[in-house]
């Protein structure tokens, strides 16, 4: 049986409780995330997509255990989130990689890391299938300073992905990849989930992306982010290329297209009133 599930019975692992986030400004207190509620269940793969700017990388921050909510909580496994974790895999949209680390190094650092219960004797192993899976087995002893910008977001998610965490926290990870190297990372990503079984919160500006990958789909509100809408996706897993030949592909797009581009234009109203 596919290890993604989209169940009502699966339990919950995630849970947004009445979120709200404020960031102290010269002009006051500015609200970027309002009383969000959203609990995520085991196997599902969330998207959140909306504005720039309007608050969901700060939303990922709070379950990646960064920032504290100023109001409400997000919990995980009913405990609230208190920091960051070997639990929860985070992919930034800028490349997070240690430029003194070679390729190898940096794949093999978060294996290191206490509180990870990856056996050493698989570490190498390990590093040796990401590297192959992101294309880097030929840079394994280079620097990113030498990786083109995709190299180096490739060998980022391989980071992510060879610590095995149960939850996958990602914020437009694929944003910066060309055309076919997205959707070769789409589908490896769908690859891995299949096989590994995890829970994952993805943001995306892509609508096709978000179908494309998701159980669930998150529409937000320009800012202060608050939930607009949560449309379940009609897809089983394993999915593959041919779903965005289905009819209710292209529905879904253009439903979530529409209610995207009013929250887009409501964003830009706002930054050019506050330009004023
Ligand atoms: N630590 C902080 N202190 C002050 N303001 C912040 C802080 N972090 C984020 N902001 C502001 O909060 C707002 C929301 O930021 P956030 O990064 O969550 O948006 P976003 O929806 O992820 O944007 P994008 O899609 O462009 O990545 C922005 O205006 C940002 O400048």
């Amino acid at each position: 049986m596919s290890q993604l599930a989209t169940q009502t019975e699966a339990p919950v692992r995630v849970s947004f409780r009445d979120v709200s986030v404020e960031f102290p400004t010269a002009q006051g207190p500015m609200r970027v995330l309002d009383g969000v509620s959203l609990d995520i269940r085991q196997g599902e793969f969330v998207s959140i997509i909306g504005p720039s700017g309007c608050g969901k990388t700060t939303l990922m921050n709070i379950l990646g255990g960064f920032q504290q909510p100023t109001e409400g909580q997000v919990l995980l496994d009913g405990q609230p989130v208190r920091g960051p974790g070997p639990d929860r895999g985070v992919i930034f949209q800028e490349y997070g990689v240690f430029p003194w680390l070679t390729v190898r190094q940096n794949i093999a650092f978060g294996l290191k890391l206490a509180g990870n219960k990856i056996p050493k004797s698989e570490h190498q192993a390990i590093v040796w299938r990401y590297m192959a899976l992101m294309g880097l087995k030929d840079f394994a002893d280079h620097f990113p300073k030498h990786l083109s910008g995709g190299m180096r977001q490739r060998l980022a998610i391989a980071r992510a992905y060879a610590v095995r965490p149960q939850f996958l926290l990602m914020d437009e990870p694929f944003g910066a990849l060309d055309a076919q190297t997205r959707s070769a990372m789409q589908d490896l990503l769908l690859e891995v989930l299949e096989t590994e079984g995890k829970t994952v919160l993805l943001i995306t500006h892509s609508v096709e992306e978000a179908i494309y990958l998701s159980s669930r789909i998150v529409v937000v509100t320009a800012r202060p982010a608050r939930i607009r809408t949560v449309i379940d996706v009609p897809f089983g897993y394993p999915r593959a290329e041919n779903v965005h030949a289905d009819p209710r592909f292209g529905v879904l797009r253009a439903q979530i297209h529409e209610l995207v581009m009013q929250e887009y234009a409501a964003q830009a109203r706002q930054t050019l009133r506050m330009a004023d």
